[in-house]
């Protein structure tokens, strides 16, 4: 057992189990309970946090001679963590085991089952064979007898699940996913997400760290954080739903040439993203947009969505309010649409700041998980070198809208049609292909594109480029809190443990 600080505190909702010590010869005969005649003793597990938003399972051993009154120290305890009702009993836990290094079901096992087994969590555990096979199983599974699922994998299977989740939920109220305007059902059996993906945006944006134990000890203490959800329709056909990143042009292009280079793993990303920043291409097209009136913050903010937060709050009330008006009815939508025409080297849409550890402020530092907006950030065309600059921003702590050829907005919902329509397109391409080559070889340093880019859908290619988009706010549900202010105190922070009892 660590040494343990006097006088220190830890809540009860972060306790993860009380336990009998089994205590062993040696253990009795070290110290001072050698005086005892025989000593008792119970263990504390709790949470303990260390920097960078990093938690751990950290123990603590109380000893005493009375053994009636250790029995009621545990039995009370116990009873405490009874009282915590949003803890999760039972979950259901799909694991693909081919994202990011093919590590999810190692790190399962390793680090995170025998966790949820010490805070007495029963699992059905999925090993997924195929794609869509945790969503295909969440379709007909009897969800009601789970508090929660739990994904092992990155962004991608996340959506799977958040996929199975929402349709389940809409199919059981009789929603038409394929209306663009329709109310859908909030979905509320939470979600958790244990990284052992490439990129993990969605865990580190709503945890703050990409880390499997962290993630777990959420799960275990039954954290709640609500999430925006974006729905994508074309022509009154639903394609998908978005909580991090719907980008189009430079985000788009990098996961379309990745697919072909899974095998390399997260570096296929290094790889697509730098021979896509040397194509440098652009496309033209048209973005219609309501703003969010409704919404209390900017992009430009300085201050960023923290657990615990204002806006994101004020939204709940909102939505409470609203739902408690109109219950499930849609209000037809007369608020103004402001439409930009342009050449656009890339079409940003998030839902939350989409960090990472690749980008640890993220593309919009100042977005909110649960405020019912996305920010929209078209960088137009620029030079190659202004582009390096802006993609450098995402790495650092300079304003990422500070350029001319950037634009942010915080939008409700958008539209996107590219100058090519989907419906030409294929013919165009084909008609290009014969005749010039994939891009335009009347002027080869141009860039223009004769093609469309690909929208990447949290990490999901689409298949059309001509989209409708809505935020639905707090769509769904989170085993997670926001991102922690920092502690100040960083030795405190790394030492916070339990107050000596008895
Ligand atoms: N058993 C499986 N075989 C093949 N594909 C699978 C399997 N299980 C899930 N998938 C699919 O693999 C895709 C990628 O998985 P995942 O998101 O876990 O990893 P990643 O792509 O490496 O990480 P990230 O999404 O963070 O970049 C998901 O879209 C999911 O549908
Ligand atoms: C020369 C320096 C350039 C550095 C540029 C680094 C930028 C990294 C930013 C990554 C943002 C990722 C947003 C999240 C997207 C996910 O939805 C998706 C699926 O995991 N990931 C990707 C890479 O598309
Ligand atoms: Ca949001």
């Amino acid at each position: 057992m660590s040494p343990v600080p006097e006088n220190c505190f830890v809540p009860t909702s972060e306790i993860i189990a009380v336990e009998e010590t089994e205590l062993n010869k040696k253990q009795c005969n070290t110290g001072k309970w050698q005086k005892m005649a025989k000593p008792h003793a119970f263990t504390v597990y709790y949470v303990k946090k260390a920097r960078n938003h990093r938690w751990r399972c950290s123990d603590v051993t109380f000893w005493c001679v009375d053994e009636h009154l250790c029995n009621q120290w545990i039995q009370a305890l116990k009873e405490l963590l009874e009282m915590q009702k949003s803890r999760p009993k039972q979950l259901l836990v799909y694991i693909n085991p081919y994202g990011g290094k093919r590590q999810g079901k190692r790190i399962y096992e390793q680090k995170v089952a025998p966790l949820f087994s010490l805070a007495s969590i029963s699992t059905d555990v999925v090993i997924t064979e195929h794609a869509n096979h945790a969503k295909d199983n969440l379709l007909e599974v009897n969800i009601n007898k789970y508090d929660g699922v739990v994904c092992v994998g990155g962004d991608g299977m996340f959506s799977e699940v958040m996929h199975g989740l929402i349709g389940r939920m809409q199919k059981d109220s009789g929603i038409d996913q394929n209306n663009p305007k329709a109310p859908l059902v909030q979905c509320n059996i939470r979600i958790g997400i244990i990284p052992a993906g490439s990129t993990d945006c969605i865990c580190y944006s709503t945890v703050g760290i990409s880390d499997p134990v962290t993630s777990a000890l959420h799960i275990i203490i039954g954290d709640c954080q609500p999430l925006d959800v974006s729905s994508v329709h074309h022509n009154n056909t639903f394609l998908k739903y978005s909580v991090s990143l719907l980008g189009y042009g430079f985000y788009g292009d990098i996961l379309k040439d990745s697919e072909k280079k899974r095998w390399m793993g997260p570096m296929r990303y290094d790889y697509s993203g730098f021979k896509t920043f040397l194509s440098h291409h652009y496309y033209e097209g048209t973005i219609s947009f309501q703003p969010a009136k409704h919404a209390l913050g900017s992009p430009r903010d300085k201050d960023s969505c923290r657990t615990g937060c204002y806006i994101c709050k004020k939204s709940e009330q909102q939505l409470a309010e609203q739902q408690k008006e109109c219950g499930l009815k849609y209000e037809e939508d007369e608020e103004e649409w402001k439409v930009i025409k342009g050449k656009f080297l890339a079409i940003n849409a998030v839902n939350m700041s989409c960090a990472c550890p690749r980008s640890p402020k993220g593309l919009s530092p100042a977005a909110h998980l649960a405020d019912g907006s996305a920010d929209l950030i078209l960088v137009r065309k620029c030079s190659r070198f202004d582009f390096l600059r802006y993609l450098v921003r995402h790495t650092n702590q300079d304003d990422q809208f500070d350029f001319s050829f950037v634009d942010v907005h915080r939008v409700k919902s958008f539209q996107f049609t590219s100058k090519l329509s989907d419906d030409n397109e294929s013919s165009v391409t084909d008609i290009g292909k014969k005749r010039f080559g994939q891009f335009c070889r009347d002027h080869p340093a141009c860039c223009c594109n004769i093609a469309n880019s690909t929208w990447n859908c949290d990490g999901e290619t689409l298949d059309s480029s001509a989209i409708e988009v809505r935020v639905h706010c707090q769509l769904m549900k989170l085993f997670a809190r926001g991102i922690e202010e920092n502690c100040k105190d960083e030795a405190a922070c790394s030492q916070s443990s339990v107050e000596q009892l008895l």
